[in-house]
């Protein structure tokens, strides 16, 4: 169970927070808010602000569940990683594996479609076709509650051994042995060396984040939720932009801190 950030999360934040740490960050539900329409999600100029000046300082990767070329139609800053479909996409040196993802998805959409065609169950379900995964989307269906599980016996029905991973009113299909949002963030890590990492998230997909060991690792969960592994909750996304002015104010001290006294030392 998570403790809540502000009340007592600070310290650990002024523990973690070393030169050349990795801050990653999922998309929806953390830095962009749900919205009804996937296509028109967008982050939050707050937080846009305060995310462009941290990846002036210290790597930063998004890491998400769209694909690379839906996301990079939305992050208005630069960040030196960005990772799509849950960890399959973008991850350098994995791209050999992204033509079998592809070809196992082209099959899962054309079974999918004709199920979905033939169960006759409520129009406003649609499927996002993400090249290499599949997201089903059903928030918008007269009953989401009651379609949930409906849903779920039709894709397990259909798509046998692929990986269903819930998420918010929509379900992830995916390659059974894709990495996840967790070797994403390991290998990303390894990468650039980084001393130490936050990430930050909302929903079942960020759970294998989540669940790594959190030695020097911050992790940190959007909403409450009794069944997560994150050590941290900031109720909603509102508290974004002062989590980040923490982070931004920490890091910038740390590194005047040691310019100052390079300077010293070279003089
Ligand atoms: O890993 P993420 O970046 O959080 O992506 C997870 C899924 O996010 C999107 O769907 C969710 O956000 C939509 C827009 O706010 C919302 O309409 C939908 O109900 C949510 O499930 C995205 O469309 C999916 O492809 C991602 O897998």
């Amino acid at each position: 169970m998570a403790v809540s950030f502000l009340e007592h999360g600070t310290g650990r934040l002024l523990d973690i927070v070393r030169p050349g740490m990795l801050c990653a960050f999922d998309f929806d539900g953390t830095i962009a808010p749900i919205v009804d329409d996937p296509a028109a999600a967008r982050v939050a100029p707050s937080v846009l602000r305060r995310l462009a000046v941290l990846a002036e300082f210290t790597p930063v990767a998004i890491i998400t569940g769209r694909s690379l070329e839906d996301i990079s139609l939305r992050l208005d800053f630069f960040p030196e990683f960005v990772i799509g479909n849950h960890g399959m996409e973008g991850l350098p040196g994995e791209e050999w594996n992204e033509e079998r993802y592809r070809l196992s998805c082209r099959a899962w959409l054309h079974d999918l479609q004709g199920a979905l065609g033939r169960a006759g169950l409520d129009p406003a379900i649609w499927i996002e076709d993400k090249i290499y995964s599949l997201s089903v989307h059903y928030r918008l269906a007269q009953d989401p509650q009651a379609m949930e599980s409906k849903l779920r016996r039709l894709l397990e029905d259909t798509l046998p051994g692929v990986k269903i991973v819930d998420g918010k009113f929509v379900f992830n299909l995916l390659p059974a042995d894709a990495p996840d949002k967790g070797q994403a963030l390991e290998m990303l890590r390894d990468l650039v060396r980084a001393p130490s990492a936050l990430y930050v998230g909302d929903d079942v997909t960020d759970e294998s984040v989540f669940h790594l060991p959190h030695d020097d690792l911050l992790t940190l969960r959007i909403e409450n939720r009794p069944d997560t592994a994150a050590e941290f909750f900031l109720p909603d996304l509102a508290g974004m932009p002062q989590f980040l002015d923490m982070l931004l104010e920490r890091l910038s001290g740390i590194l005047h801190a040691e310019a100052a006294s390079s300077m010293r030392r070279h003089r």
